[in-house]
């Protein structure tokens, strides 16, 4: 039987690093992200409703979104943010749900890799949910790092989503990735074998 599997978490907890694991074991992961990029590429019709939008000052020289200033712009206001996601999300959606049925057509389980699953009321969309948890320190400390933000900017990132103790509190099943990438590789197979999916 087809299952559908939804894997979230907040920014900078783990999901990118659970989804690696399980495109390493060839169980096939649908990016929300990696779509939310591709449908604002220059002259896509979300992108020019961003520039219509928000203006050519969130534009690079060479056309294209300038990611950090719209990042920093759509993160300090919740309105803005609201916007965009009314651009961007209804296309991601779509594209997600798509590239979902065609795997469901060779394989009997896909992963859904959603950040903002519970935020866009997509859990009906899924039919199991694992969330990446992490405290809230080591998360600000990985997402510092990772994007060398500062604490304030790491801050407003992680408020603009859905608390993760909450997220945590809906899941079917939790990965505690406050450890090593080991422990969080063990945590994984275990889920995937009580599942039979592995
Ligand atoms: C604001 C943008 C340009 C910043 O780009 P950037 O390359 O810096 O970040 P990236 O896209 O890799 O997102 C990183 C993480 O930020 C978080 N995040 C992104 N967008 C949002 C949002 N609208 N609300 C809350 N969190 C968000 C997610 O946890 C995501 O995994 C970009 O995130 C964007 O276009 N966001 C709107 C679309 C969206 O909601 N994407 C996320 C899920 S589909
Ligand atoms: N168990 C771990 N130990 C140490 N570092 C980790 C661990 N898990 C993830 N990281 C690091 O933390 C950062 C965030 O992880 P990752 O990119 O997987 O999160 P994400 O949830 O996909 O983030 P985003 O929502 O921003 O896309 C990365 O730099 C990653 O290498």
């Amino acid at each position: 039987m087809a299952l559908t599997i939804g894997l979230t978490g907040g920014i900078a907890s783990g999901k990118s690093t659970v989804a690696n694991m399980l495109k390493e074991w060839n169980i096939p992961v649908v990016d929300a992200d990696k779509i939310a990029r591709e449908v604002v590429n220059v002259g896509e019709e979300a992108y020019v409703r961003i520039v219509e939008t928000f203006g050519k000052d969130i534009l690079q020289e060479n056309g294209e979104i300038d990611r950090p200033k719209l990042g920093a712009l759509i993160f300090q206001d919740e309105e803005k943010r609201k916007q965009l996601n009314a651009i961007v999300h209804p296309v991601v959606r779509k594209k997600m749900l798509d590239e979902r049925d065609k795997i469901l057509k060779k394989k009997p389980v896909v992963v859904l890799d959603i950040p903002l699953l519970f935020e866009s009321n997509l859990t009906h969309f899924v039919d199991k949910i694992i969330v990446v948890y992490v405290d809230e320190a080591i998360q600000l400390e990985r997402l510092m790092k990772r994007n060398g933000f500062s604490q304030e900017d790491a801050l407003a990132r992680i408020r603009s989503q859905m608390p993760l103790s909450e997220k945590k509190a809906c899941a079917d099943v939790v990965i505690d990735n406050n450890g090593t990438i080991d422990q969080t590789r063990q945590q994984l197979l275990a889920i995937l074998s009580e599942w039979d999916v592995l």
